[in-house]
């Protein structure tokens, strides 16, 4: 990875080919056989299914700005040609502070029409949420992903300021975007191909939830993020633009026309792997496959 995201600095998985294509399988280190299993899916389904017919052939993106210094991100934004940003907050280590900077700086990069949604990967409590999104909120947010980690927390942050919330780490398995809309905790659904078990089960997720949905990547090569797209080509709605504009955050690929936003959108496409850059980031197999061969519900 060319910056530290999630705290981490590498990015493994595993490729799969089947009939209907390649599929990845890369879950990240901490998660368990269970977790995994979902992962699997999506990479099976890849290889020996295919996907859904899409219903659009582009998908508008954001771009993705980690926890780097203003000046940075600023130029990230303006090399990535989105016109819409979602910028990391509440990094372990740094202050309140950084992020205003941070935030400040990636408005300033947009303009006043770019839209910009910030991302706390749960890290606040609801008093620090609403105080700290109503400050946020002078760079006018289109809305913050997981500002707290449980469901009551996000509906109190909801219900306390005017910022619209989306929900991501609390959608993880088939059944949680329906207690996501009990609680009425969340505004918009942050939707993951590999963590819900493939485009298809994504999709179910999407119609159970009855929430308005953003296609995210979970930092995958191209070919990970060709079934994240076909999520996207395949929803009947898609009202915002969706965090499939990670391949800037990677530093190499392993097909030769990668899934790169140009002019914040990608065309749906399929890109095909290329053989030279495969090898080139090769890693010690064994160690992966026992993960795939064990990931079981
Ligand atoms: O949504 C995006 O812009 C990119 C994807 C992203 O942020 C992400 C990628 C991997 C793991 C977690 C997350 C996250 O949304 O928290
Ligand atoms: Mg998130």
């Amino acid at each position: 990875m060319r910056t530290r995201f999630r705290g981490q600095t590498v990015r493994e998985g595993v490729l799969l080919r089947g009939p209907a294509g390649w599929g990845e399988f890369s879950p990240f280190p901490e998660y368990g056989p269970r977790e995994c299993a979902r992962w699997r899916a999506c990479a099976r389904e890849a290889a020996f299914e295919g996907w859904p017919e899409p219903v659009r052939d582009t998908v508008p993106v954001n771009t993705t700005v980690p926890a780097v210094g203003p000046e940075q991100a600023h130029a990230m934004v303006r090399r990535s040609g989105c016109g819409t940003a979602k910028v990391k907050v509440a990094e372990p280590g740094q202050r309140f502070a950084d992020d205003l900077a941070r935030v400040e700086a990636v408005r300033d990069a947009l303009g006043p029409s770019g839209r910009l949604r910030v991302d706390v990967n749960a890290a606040w409590d609801v008093s620090q949420a609403v105080r700290r999104l109503k400050e946020l909120n002078r760079f006018d947010l289109e809305y913050a992903e997981q500002p707290c980690a449980t469901l009551d927390e996000l509906a109190a942050v909801r219900r306390a300021c005017d910022v619209p919330i989306a929900a991501d780490e609390s959608i993880r398995r088939a059944e949680d975007p329906l207690r996501v809309r009990a609680a009425g905790a969340a505004d918009i659904a942050v939707v993951k191909v590999q963590p819900l078990g493939g485009v298809r089960a994504a999709l179910r997720v999407v119609e159970a939830c009855g929430l308005p949905a953003v296609v995210s990547s979970a930092v995958e090569t191209s070919v990970g993020l060709a079934a994240g797209l076909a999520l996207a080509a395949a929803l009947p709605e898609l009202p915002y633009a969706c965090g499939l504009g990670t391949m800037s955050l990677l530093e190499g690929d392993v097909v030769a026309d990668s899934l790169v936003p140009e002019g914040g959108v990608l065309t749906v496409r399929r890109p095909d792997v290329d053989p030279g850059r495969l090898s080139a980031f090769e890693i010690d197999s064994p160690p992966w496959l026992r993960r795939m061969q064990e990931a079981s519900l």
